[in-house]
């Protein structure tokens, strides 16, 4: 039973866990709530629960979430360099969320056991060595059923992570403004409400009426759900106003074309953003730096033409968080043009890319124009041909360059003008008679006059504009001729 209770007070701490060593700090905001959630036989339950509704500052989230980690990558991938790559890859989120990695392997399992995924014996043969070298946690890159998780964590004696709850506490880590903390929270919540039983079977034992707000017979894992479920629609109301006031916002700006860069994470979005506008966002060498968008004008003294960088996606990322990040990624959706940045020195480049298009077509934004962008030319130890580009980009536009480049950065910038502004815009060649005033005014009022060769009685005009304006300038032309 002892047993049983550190390995569900360890699940605990493994969505979110503090070593500090001090009692928790309570807030009313975060999972970080959650950390420490005592076992009905510890007699706190309720006071600490009554600190769920204090206001207090939000001071857990952010740091380290130390423990150190046993790394069990689960893989089908043959290829030894893919595994390689994926593991780096595990490994990477694991210490972005501020774990200690003292073991890795990789594991290949034939058949994967419904009960405990691993098969009892195969995890206690992976818990032996886990432990050997130190480890306090077992990550496994897998996503765990919740009742696999308890299985597991029963047959192999130490705390078991997923997939998804180390991509959830690198996310908690990163959120900084408030729409990205309170989607991260409910994703985190969502993740947490199946697994509350596995808090600890103590915690089902039936209360019986006490002081407080525990209703006769209620066991502890009914009150932690009704908390849970509490601040579960609170999260969603916020971020249903949040969600309307950002769609306003987009609204008042509807006349400008919206340039939104897409990709993978780490492949350098927020670099590029940085490099077309000087915006000073924080790119750093780490999964997920960037959780909430950030629109900049692309071009100078304001100007018709917005860029947008976005969170990154990543392999198998987990449907509940796409679904809470769901209005920060309506930016995507909305896009005039999608800038899909690549990290090409990436030796998993080509799943990189299958991943971020997979994403795209289950947002429902497969059919935006877009544009490749395959960054992190400096690192390439040979430089790909364009015909191998066209082919990486299935025939789009596209470009390769490095963030670092300014001038790559510069040309860059002048072809996702052109591409953005020809979606919409029409290119007219005809010819005007001089007495056309009405078309010639609004020829250079309304679009931009790119070429004008004289001939008799007129001159012919290449115009380009809105379609909108050069139909006016064809119906005009009609009139007049
Ligand atoms: N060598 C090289 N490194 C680059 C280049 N562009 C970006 N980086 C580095 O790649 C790392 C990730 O860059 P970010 O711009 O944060 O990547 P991101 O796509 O915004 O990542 P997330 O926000 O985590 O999704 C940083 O360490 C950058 O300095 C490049 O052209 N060459
Ligand atoms: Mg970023």
């Amino acid at each position: 039973m002892r047993l049983r209770r550190d390995l569900a007070k360890h699940r605990i701490q493994s969505i979110s866990s503090r070593t500090d060593g001090q009692m928790p700090k309570f807030t009313s905001k975060a999972i970080s709530e959650h950390i420490e959630v005592p076992l009905a036989d510890d007699g706190q339950l309720e006071t600490l629960v009554e600190h769920w509704d204090a206001k207090r500052s939000n001071e857990s989230a952010g740091r380290a979430f130390e423990s150190a980690s046993y790394v069990v990558s689960v893989g089908e991938a043959r290829d030894p360099r893919i595994r390689a790559a994926q593991m780096d890859e595990i490994v990477s989120l694991v210490e972005s969320q501020g774990g200690h990695v003292v073991g890795q392997e990789v594991l290949h399992l034939s058949e994967p056991n419904p009960r405990t995924l691993l098969g009892k014996g195969t995890a206690e043969e992976v818990a032996a060595r886990a432990r050997a070298a130190g480890a306090t946690m077992l990550v496994l890159d897998a996503e765990l059923s919740p009742s696999q998780t308890r299985n597991l964590e029963d047959v192999a004696g130490i705390p078991i992570c997923d997939r998804e709850a180390i991509i959830l506490n690198v996310f908690l880590r990163h959120a900084r403004t408030r729409r990205a903390k309170l989607q991260v929270e409910l994703a985190q919540l969502q993740y947490l409400r199946p697994r509350i039983r596995g808090v600890g079977l103590d915690m089902d034992q039936q209360t019986g009426a006490t002081k407080n707000a525990r209703g006769p017979g209620e066991t502890a894992s009914e009150l932690m759900a009704r908390k849970l479920d509490r601040r579960l629609e609170e999260l969603q109301k916020a971020l249903r106003k949040l969600t309307v006031t950002a769609r306003t916002q987009r609204l008042q700006r509807t006349d400008c074309h919206r340039i939104v860069l897409v990709g993978y994470t780490n492949a350098g979005k927020t670099s590029l953003m940085n490099a077309l506008t000087n915006a000073g966002l924080s790119a750093r060498d780490m999964p997920f730096e960037t959780l909430d968008t950030t629109s900049r004008c692309l071009t100078r003294h304001g100007g018709d033409v917005l860029i947008c960088d976005t969170v990154g996606f990543i392999r198998r990322l987990p449907e509940r968080l796409l679904a809470s990040f769901e209005s920060t990624l309506a930016e995507v959706v909305e896009a005039s043009l999608l800038v899909i940045v690549v990290d090409t020195s990436d030796y998993e480049r080509q799943l990189q890319l299958k991943t971020t298009l997979e994403i795209l077509e289950r947002m429902g934004a497969a059919d935006i124009p877009r544009f490749y962008v395959f960054n992190k030319r400096d690192r390439l130890p040979f430089v790909p041909d364009e015909e191998v580009l066209e082919r990486w980009s299935d025939g789009h536009p596209h470009a390769l360059i490095s963030t670092t480049d300014p001038n790559a950065v510069t040309e860059l910038q002048e072809a996702l003008l052109h591409v953005v502004r020809s979606h919409d815009e029409e290119e007219l060649t005809t010819f005007v008679p001089y007495g056309a005033s009405e078309v010639i005014a609004l020829a250079y009022g309304r679009c931009r006059v790119v070429r004008t060769e004289p001939v008799d009685d007129g001159m012919t005009m290449t115009i380009q504009g809105p379609i909108a304006e050069i139909s006016r300038v064809r119906r005009l032309l009609e009139e007049v001729q």
